[in-house]
């Protein structure tokens, strides 16, 4: 038996093009969509088993990436937009009528500030990067999504589809919200990172 872990990626990984830069993201109303326009390719790109990010029904994952903020702009229906969670450290701006998250911002001193998190799958267009590894893979079981005693399964079938898997952000990442947390508490004067 196989999980839904997500359509984008139950059949194998669709590689990139590191040439591509940009498309629309419309959320799943048939009238009047809330509609993205991103001006970039996305960076970072992951399945995430949080319980915050926005999974389509039946996946128990998201697949979630960045783009800086200045290369996103809503196009049309701003005005179904509104904030998720307001004390999350990413306000996820969501429609309120299909209840799709358009884009997550981050507005507080965070080694992601200006990175928006999209979800790629809501465009048509084709190239978006690939998704590069699986993060909070143990929130599944969290969210009762999973048992326990499945969750190695679930790890299982993502190295499989020949991703690494996590069960916070990928080391790199983790590194780099370390670093700035060292710096910010001015216990680390000067990194790469
Ligand atoms: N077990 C928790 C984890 C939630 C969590 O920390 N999520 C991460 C990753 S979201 C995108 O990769 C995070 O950074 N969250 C910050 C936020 O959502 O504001 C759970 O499952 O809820
Ligand atoms: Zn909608
Ligand atoms: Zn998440």
């Amino acid at each position: 038996m196989s999980f839904n872990l997500h359509p984008l990626i139950n059949n194998g990984i669709t590689a990139g093009s590191s040439s591509f830069s940009g498309g629309k993201l419309s959320c799943h109303c048939k009238a009047s969509p809330v509609t993205v326009s991103l001006t970039s390719n996305i960076a970072h790109n992951h399945a995430c088993g949080c319980s915050k990010c926005w999974k389509p029904s039946g996946a128990i994952f998201s697949i979630v990436g960045v783009v800086p903020r200045s290369a996103l702009s809503v196009a049309s229906g701003e005005s179904k937009l509104y904030i998720v969670d307001k004390d999350a450290v990413i306000q996820r701006h969501a429609c309120k009528e299909c209840g799709v998250h358009m884009f997550g911002r981050i507005e507080v001193d965070h080694a992601f500030h200006g990175l928006d998190f999209v979800h790629v799958e809501l465009s048509k267009e084709k190239g978006w990067q690939e998704v590069q590894f699986a993060a909070f893979v143990s929130s599944v079981v969290e969210q009762g999504l999973v048992a326990p005693e499945e969750a190695d399964k679930v790890r299982q079938q993502l190295k499989g589809l020949g991703l690494s898997t996590y069960d916070a952000l990928s080391p790199g990442l983790m590194d780099a919200i370390a670093a700035f947390v060292a710096k910010k508490n001015g216990v680390l004067r000067e990194s790469k990172l």
